[in-house]
């Protein structure tokens, strides 16, 4: 392991000095400024967004920007915008697409929209001192919060509920403000946290002059105040539903693939090795529109994964079954996005995904974030249960195998055509290629 110096200061460096620390630290190729320069943007302007984004920038990483078209979600036909580096997603996506729009595309139903945020606070009082106060304080926290929230209100969000909570069995004297918000079309983290860290002022300021409280219960301690990222009441259905006669051309065999299909997708409810890995078929469409379109992943992934184990098993997320001869596979999510704020006007690219989205509500990229879930839950499950997840994943693969040998246009040709109908493997890429290099 490389030995490097621990630096103070580091930040107020431009970003040249960053990039020669790093050299002198690493003993890097004295042409890493000019590799890292290579991968900056040549408009100065984007690039300045770009490189605000984050802190300590040195360059741009990029990742394909991709779409999957022919989406029909709720009768609308819709190009999906992806951004994603893992081979056979994108294909999985547009295979799903064109798919289930010969069968009637995907359904959607939210469920609600409410987001929910927590002040966490330790007082040492008499509890029922502040329970019977609390229907006073309650209006003064609204009313010192109304500079944050009237412009919210405005667009038909805001504060819905603000309850307290008395949880001794955490900790001694531990409370919590637990609030929940509509926030319309953007995701709220900034709007949920400002509303509480005043809600945080407003406490200590109850504690700090309420004449009931005794010399000994003044005062209180605000541990933290932050938005949270389970959000089971910020939710969407989504399904697809056809005859199971429709799912391949002999009935037979539909019948065969739909009764396979659908006890994969159980043994993902109840088996928890599989169910993660289930659920990660699940985000590979749900992270590269989210990607594309500027929206915080880790919180729609933690939330998720959090509603996945809420019956205190983590199970797969897709349910399927057959009723009457019909064929149905749905996915129930919590998810909290925005198509205002955070990055998703700020990226030119999340921009512009927003565009080839028709510029959705927070509503409609809820439904189309759900659906490219069940889409590539969909691909990924039907390839496991007939195929093999191998023989699409690998030819998709293909390119970044023989993108890792020095090889030629012609020779990676010729490489795609040896393998179209063979099994591709790094191994036998290699002897391919030793053989006709
Ligand atoms: C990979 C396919 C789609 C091939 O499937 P195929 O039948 O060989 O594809 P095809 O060449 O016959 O083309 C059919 C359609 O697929 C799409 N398609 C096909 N190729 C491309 C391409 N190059 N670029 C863009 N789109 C493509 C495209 O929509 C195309 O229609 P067209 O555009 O020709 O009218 C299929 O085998 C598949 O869906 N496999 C599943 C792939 C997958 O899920 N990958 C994710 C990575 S594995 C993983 O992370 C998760 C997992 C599997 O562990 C989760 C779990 O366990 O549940
Ligand atoms: N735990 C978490 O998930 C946390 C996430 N974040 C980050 O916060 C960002 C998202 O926060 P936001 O508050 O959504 O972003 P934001 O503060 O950039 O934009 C939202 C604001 O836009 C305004 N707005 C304009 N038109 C609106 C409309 N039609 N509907 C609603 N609001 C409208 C409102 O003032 C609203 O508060 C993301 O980048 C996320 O990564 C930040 C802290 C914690």
């Amino acid at each position: 392991m490389t030995e490097h110096k621990i630096i103070n200061g580091f930040s107020k460096f431009d970003r040249t000095q960053k990039i020669q620390w790093l050299i002198e630290q690493f003993h890097l190729d004295a042409e890493t400024q000019a590799f890292l320069d290579s991968f900056q943007l040549t408009n100065q302007q984007w690039q300045a967004v770009i490189a605000d984004l984050s802190e300590n920038q040195l360059s741009n990483f990029h990742l394909p920007f991709s779409v999957a078209p022919n989406f029909l979600v709720d009768g609308q036909t819709q190009v999906f915008p992806l951004v994603t580096e893992e081979s056979s997603v994108v294909a999985a996506l547009a295979k799903a697409a064109g798919f289930w729009a010969k069968r009637g595309g995907f359904k959607s139903e939210i469920i609600g929209t409410q987001k929910k945020g927590q002040l966490h606070f330790s007082w040492n009082g008499q509890p029922q001192k502040l329970r019977k106060a609390f229907p006073e304080i309650k209006q003064k926290l609204l009313k010192e919060a109304e500079p944050l929230t009237q412009n919210m209100e405005k667009r038909g969000g805001g504060i819905r509920a603000i309850e307290l909570k008395e949880l001794p069995e955490i900790l001694p004297n531990y409370y919590q403000l637990d609030v929940a918000f509509e926030t319309c079309d953007a995701m709220g983290a900034n709007f949920i946290n400002s509303c509480l860290e005043q809600f945080g002022r407003s406490m200590k300021d109850w504690a700090d002059t309420a004449p009931e409280l005794l010399p000994e219960e003044q005062g209180l301690e605000v541990i933290m105040a932050i938005l949270s990222n389970y959000v089971p009441d910020s939710r969407v259905r989504v399904w697809v539903e056809c005859p199971v006669e429709e799912l391949a051309d002999e009935r037979e065999e539909a019948y065969a693939f739909a009764e396979k299909f659908v006890r994969a997708v159980r043994i993902a409810r109840e088996d928890v090795s599989r169910a993660v890995t289930h659920n990660k078929g699940i985000f590979n469409g749900i992270d590269a529109l989210a990607m594309a379109t500027g929206n915080d992943f880790r919180a729609i992934e933690a939330g998720a994964h959090a509603y996945a184990a809420q019956q205190g098993q983590y199970r797969g997320l897709t349910e399927a079954w057959i009723d009457q001869g019909k064929f149905w596979f749905q996915l129930e999510i919590p998810l909290a996005v925005g198509v205002v704020g955070g990055v998703t006007s700020l990226h030119p690219l999340a921009k512009l995904s927003m565009q080839i989205l028709g510029n959705p509500s927070a509503k409609e990229l809820m439904a189309y974030l759900a659906v490219a879930g069940l889409a590539s839950n969909w691909s990924a499950v039907r390839a496991l249960v007939t195929t093999g997840i191998q023989q699409g994943h690998m030819k998709m693969h293909l390119s970044n195998i023989l993108n890792s040998f020095q090889v030629s246009d012609e020779q990676k040709e010729s490489a795609r055509l040896y393998f179209q109908d063979r099994e591709v493997s790094f191994a036998e890429v290699k002897k391919f290629l030793e053989k006709h290099v």
